[in-house]
């Protein structure tokens, strides 16, 4: 099925990520669009971008031919149990839960074509960077490339770095903004506005990003030497920023990060676990 053979998506939660897909989804496609949410404001949300809201995720899913999980991981067990087993049948379902393993998904979604992805916020104009396991069905895995190129530019990972991913990309956001903040701030220490100091920041952060993306420098290291000037102004801020350990502080950021999509995910396989366990005791 290509992206002009689907006719109905469910956006499952339909909070901060899951209303960005939604955003783009109606922006750029003719797709319905069923969104899902537990508070009005959610639900007006929604429906405010054209999407059909419903608080009915069973109805969502049986109305549509590919759904996206964008609820919290710990809701996952309660989604679960508002939508009927035989429903996810033959459905093409997107997980963009941090850490919950296709393993947990595919116990948990019998009879689905289950794919994990991770994009991030940066989905809400287009320009996420979202990755994506596994490719194991021809028709389902061209369908859901070109879903989540909707959203920015996607990749087909194996889900051993998806943790990883994570930490990175998916929550990459919140670190540069924090990045960003700081160094605005540290102009307005040495007297310059801040919204000015905002605005310069905002410039050197596009501008650097387009000369490392266009290949300009093949490392970020080789476009730092080209700043420094010896004895100059760039040499006296690394000193400071080394003897911080701000470099070592970010690279253990990310581990943390990703440590933590691990963590979550064996949190909610041990539950997911122990749902379908009650569930074949209450039947056999
Ligand atoms: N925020 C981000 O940048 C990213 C988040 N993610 C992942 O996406 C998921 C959502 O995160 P985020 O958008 O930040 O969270 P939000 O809290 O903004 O969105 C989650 C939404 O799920 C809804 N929800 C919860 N339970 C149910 C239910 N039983 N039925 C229907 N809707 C339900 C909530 O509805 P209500 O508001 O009405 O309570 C809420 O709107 C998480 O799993 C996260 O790991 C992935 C990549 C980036
Ligand atoms: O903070 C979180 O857990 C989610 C996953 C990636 C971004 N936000």
């Amino acid at each position: 099925m290509t992206l002009e053979g689907l006719s109905s998506v469910a956006i499952l939660g339909a909070g901060k990520i899951g209303g960005a897909f939604v955003r783009q989804i109606l922006q750029k496609t003719g797709i319905r669009v069923y969104a899902t949410g537990r508070r009005v404001e959610t639900l007006r949300g929604a429906e405010s971008l054209g999407a059909v809201a419903t608080r009915d995720n069973d109805e969502a899913v049986r109305r549509s031919e590919l759904v996206v999980i964008a609820v919290k991981p710990y809701h996952f067990p309660q989604l679960l149990s508002e939508v009927k087993q035989e429903s996810w049948k033959g459905k093409i379902v997107v997980s963009l839960m941090a850490g919950v393993k296709l393993a947990t998904l595919r116990a948990a979604l019998h009879g689905a074509k289950v794919f994990r992805a991770m994009p991030n916020l940066n989905a809400y104009v287009g320009k996420s960077s979202t990755a994506v396991s596994e490719n194991l069905y021809d028709d389902a895995s061209r369908t859901v490339e070109e879903f989540l190129g909707l959203f920015g530019q996607v990749y087909w990972v194996p889900e051993e770095y998806l943790d990883v991913w994570t930490g990175l990309a998916g929550s990459g956001p919140a670190f540069i903004a924090e990045v960003l903040d700081a160094l605005a701030m540290g102009a307005v220490a040495a007297g310059m506005p801040r919204e000015l100091s905002y605005k310069a920041v905002l410039d050197v952060l596009e501008g650097t990003a387009i000369l490392l993306k266009n290949g300009f420098y093949q490392h970020p290291a080789m476009l730092r030497d080209d700043v420094t000037t010896p004895a100059g102004t760039t040499i006296r801020g690394l000193m400071v920023l080394e003897s911080g350990g701000v470099k070592a502080t970010l690279m253990k950021v990310i581990e943390a990060a990703a440590r933590r999509s691990r963590e979550i995910g064996n949190e909610i396989d041990s539950r997911i676990r122990e749902k379908i366990n009650s569930r074949i005791g209450h039947t056999a």
